[in-house]
């Protein structure tokens, strides 16, 4: 490697600087805080473990993207966590498989993949959720929703807005109702994802056409969804959706993209996309899934959650950061003094010379005759 790359960090990767710093803790807090509150309890996991228990947690998960490398002590593989919700629904299985039911965790922490989603660089992000495990219900779907908008409008975000999906729309139509074989499946599935009439007849889908215009705003969307399941297989999927949509309603914006799956890897019934104004792209995402456990465990644990990564609402508001206020302790101040400012909440920097400059390094006010004076 050539010297004018020492300084240089990997694609994607970056870091935070005092006041980012400071937006990412104030964003963290307010959503942690939220979920604390709703009775989701704090776990902490690894930052790498064995692949194997990152991937094989829940059906649909991809290593694609993980770092992954041989551990030199266990000579076992090792991925970088690319999603906490895999190592929480590890630990759900295991360590806290005796806990009662439902158990409500929440988490924070960067995970990273060695690509990034799109066209988007980004290698790290900040991830924090929440998952309930022992239930995908309507009940369960519909708290979920409400606690990520609760969590991000308290990070910051206004003008929220979220859009439901049903991440297992057509492995449910292709069953029986409009069937379809194994590789028509999959073509269908990502015809419907890129939203392409055409190629989605030439892929045998045609029965599949009226989902492409089941998309808009909530209301009138779920109506064409209903007219378009004559045969009733996804009544009860309607019907749960319209129930979380009643709970949800006033507090977001509502929007159905019944077979949108970008993102959606192991979700099952029921999916869904969060986003703010004046934020591009997803602020997260979350909905049903399923834990499996421990071999021959075929239909493991239900579970329901949301993961928010929310760098891009922490850049939006570094610069609205409030101006610090901090106060200036010159040289041979009094100690007492100043120790009683920060008790009463002030933040203070002590000059170590007396060539330091209050106003360069800062400072809001300076310490005089115990008293804190504007500068
Ligand atoms: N971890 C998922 C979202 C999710 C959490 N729980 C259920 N789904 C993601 O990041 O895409």
């Amino acid at each position: 490697m050539q010297d004018t790359d020492r300084d240089l960090l990997p694609e994607g990767l970056g870091d935070r600087l005092p006041q980012q710093a400071a937006a990412s803790q104030r964003v963290r807090r307010a959503a942690l805080d939220v979920m604390a509150g709703h009775g989701y309890e704090r776990v902490e996991t690894p930052m790498l473990e064995f692949e194997k228990s990152l991937a094989s947690r829940m059906a649909g998960v991809q290593v694609r993207r993980m770092f992954r490398f041989v551990d030199p002590a266990s000579l076992r593989m090792l991925a970088l966590r690319s999603d906490i919700t895999a190592q929480v629904a590890r630990m759900a299985a295991t360590g806290l498989a005796g806990a009662p039911r439902p158990l409500r965790l929440c988490y924070s922490g960067q995970v990273v993949t060695i690509k990034g989603a799109g066209l988007d660089p980004v290698r790290e992000r900040l991830q924090l959720g929440a998952e309930l495990i022992g239930t995908d219900t309507v009940a369960a779907a519909a708290e979920l929703v409400e606690l990520a908008i609760e969590a991000l409008t308290a990070a910051g975000a206004t003008g929220i807005s979220v859009d439901f999906t049903l991440p297992d729309l057509v492995d449910t139509l292709a069953v029986q109702a409009l069937p379809l074989t194994e590789a028509q499946t999959e073509s269908v599935r990502q015809m419907l994802d890129a939203k392409d009439a055409g190629g989605l007849v030439d892929a045998g889908g045609q029965a599949y056409l009226p989902l492409l215009y089941a998309v808009g705003p909530f209301d009138t969307a779920i109506e064409r969804l209903a007219e378009f399941d004559a045969g009733g297989v996804l009544a009860s999927r309607i019907a749960g959706l319209r129930e979380i949509a009643a709970r949800v309603n006033g507090k977001a914006r509502l929007t159905l993209d019944p077979s949108e799956r970008h993102g959606f890897e192991y979700q099952s019934w029921f999916g869904f996309t969060i986003y703010a104004e004046g934020i591009s792209g997803a602020l997260g995402r979350g909905g049903t899934y399923r834990i499996l456990g421990s071999a021959g465990d075929e239909q493991g644990e239900a579970a329901a959650g949301f993961s928010l990564y929310p760098d891009p609402l922490i850049d939006a508001l570094t610069a609205e950061m409030p101006e610090r206020k901090v106060l200036f302790l010159p040289v041979g101040h009094d100690r007492e003094v100043a120790a009683r400012q920060r008790a009463i909440g002030w933040t203070t920097v002590a000059a170590l010379s007396e060539s330091d400059d209050a106003i360069a390094l800062g400072c809001s006010h300076r310490l005089e005759n115990g008293e804190a004076i504007p500068l």
